[in-house]
């Protein structure tokens, strides 16, 4: 079962953070491209030939998260999207903040352009 086969868990506070060794272990099972950026949170960059197509993977990364309870921050330009990933209620990092990213990877499929 991958990352993004999983549920997301809504968070209801009082949880703890994933220890710093699970961390890392999660952020490698993501492969490349996320990092864990100095808040703390998780981040990736994704690119795009165009605003439209940015707009609509945010709808659908969007759709994911409504269903799984569980909501990225998103920065949305012309050509690219800045993905931000973090549990709020404890403004740390849960397994589920990783179960989204790997749900986003997912969603990004379909509008990889390959590489010129
Ligand atoms: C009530 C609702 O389920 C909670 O506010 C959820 C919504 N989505 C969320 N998303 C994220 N990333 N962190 C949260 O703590 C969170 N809490």
């Amino acid at each position: 079962m991958s990352l993004a086969d999983n549920k997301c868990v809504p968070c209801r506070g009082g949880v703890p953070p994933v220890p710093a060794d699970r961390a890392q272990a999660l952020l490698t099972e993501l492969g490349r491209g996320w990092s864990i950026n100095t808040q703390g949170h998780l981040e990736r960059l994704y690119t795009f030939k165009d605003f439209a197509q940015a707009l609509a993977f945010v709808n659908k990364v969007g759709a994911v998260a409504e269903a799984e309870g569980h909501h990225p921050d998103f920065y949305l330009a012309w050509g690219k999207c800045k993905v931000e990933i973090w549990t709020h209620k404890i403004n740390g990092l849960t397994e589920s903040d990783f179960y989204l990213a790997a749900k986003a990877d997912r969603e990004f499929e379909p509008f990889r352009t390959v590489a010129a």
